[in-house]
């Protein structure tokens, strides 16, 4: 499956550009991504300000130090690759420094996606897939969260990603921007080759933690309550697989592409897992005990989140491939036990 297209091509010339924006494709799923869009013919050129980001991460396409505020770097950027597409991951996204510093979050999540979006405007580029949340739906009590079910953000991350799902509806009535909205439950795992995988400075997930915990290059992994109303007391999370997300991405962009109509899915795996079926997974896994703690519940967190995916599985076509908890871990585990 390839997407191509002709990008504003002069009447006469014929210009395939192939070219894809992947805007922090040096972060966790930002390469991954980028990494299947070459798989499938395409172009990344990641546009990451290195941040959160890592160079080594861009393997797959032309790597520009920027960020996306920068409004004459990225007209030159669309000028020079003509791009088919935008995959916007840029993004700060740990919830606790949201509350802490709501404005560093608004301003380069918000305000940085709208100088994105001008950019586009200018630029004659009209297909955006934009990396959203399941903390945009907030506290939900549903069992299996839809597409549908009410979005209550609870902290200002949450909020300025569902800011931009606004913001993205109206520029697609306004200007025909056309857009994918794809909201992350728990993205996890790595790179099945070893390549790449995931790296937070601070790390504050459960997966690396508990496998850092495990191969002693951290303390004991802290369960975050285990008085949740959940059948072994700990919060539950539908954790999917980062080459599934990948995959994702460019199943939606051939839809905008195809179909020339925005799409909103939610890109869970329908099956949920507690912290500590997680905990279990990775002393299996890993041949060792996982030293742990057990703490107070985190503030803000849900006992229970957890995806329906049809609507992925039926516009997109997307069926996840590695997003079974062991599988995660497992090749969470190969990247983590070389990263040393
Ligand atoms: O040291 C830890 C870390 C996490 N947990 C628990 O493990 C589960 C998963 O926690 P993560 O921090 O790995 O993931 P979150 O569900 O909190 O975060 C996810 O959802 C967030 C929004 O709510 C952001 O989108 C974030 O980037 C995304 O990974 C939660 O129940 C959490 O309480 C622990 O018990 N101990």
């Amino acid at each position: 499956m390839t997407v191509s297209a002709r990008n504003q091509a002069p009447e006469g010339e014929k210009i395939v550009v192939e070219n894809v924006l992947v805007t922090g494709g040096a972060g966790y799923i930002g390469s991954h991504t980028c990494k299947e869009l070459a798989s499938n013919g395409l172009v990344p050129v990641s546009l990451d300000n290195l941040v959160y980001g890592h160079r080594e991460f861009v393997q797959w396409g032309p790597f520009v130090q920027g960020d996306i505020a920068d409004g004459r770097l990225l007209d030159a950027l669309f000028a020079e690759h003509r791009f088919a597409a935008v995959i916007h991951f840029a993004a700060f996204a740990y919830v606790g420094e949201s509350v802490q510093d709501p404005g560093k979050y608004y301003r380069n999540n918000v305000a940085g996606t709208i100088s994105l979006l001008e950019a586009m405007r200018r630029g004659g580029c009209s297909d955006i897939i934009f990396s959203s949340t399941c903390a945009t739906y907030g506290m939900p009590d549903a069992d299996l969260i839809g597409e549908e079910t009410r979005q209550e953000p609870i902290n200002p991350y949450g909020r300025g990603k569902l800011m931009v799902e606004t913001i993205l509806r109206d520029y697609q009535a306004a200007y025909g921007i056309r857009h994918g909205i794809l909201r992350y439950f728990n993205a996890a795992g790595a790179d099945p080759d070893g390549a790449i995988g995931e790296r937070h400075d601070p790390e504050t997930h459960l997966v690396p933690l508990a496998i850092r915990a495990a191969l002693g290059q951290a303390g004991p992994l802290t369960i975050f309550g285990s008085d949740y109303p959940t059948p072994d007391g700990t919060a539950i999370r539908d954790y999917i697989h980062v080459t599934d997300l990948a995959d994702a991405h460019v199943r939606a962009l051939t839809h905008l592409r195809r179909e020339r109509a925005s799409v909103v899915c939610n890109l869970g795996t329908g099956r949920g897992s507690s912290v500590q079926e997680v905990i279990e997974t990775v002393a299996a896994i890993a041949g060792r005990e996982v030293p742990v703690l057990r703490g107070a519940r985190r503030p803000g967190d849900p006992p229970r989140l957890v995806s329906a995916n049809g609507r992925a599985r039926e516009v997109l076509g997307w069926v996840p491939q590695r997003s079974a908890i062991a599988t995660i871990v497992a090749d969470a585990w190969n990247w983590h036990s070389r990263e040393g």
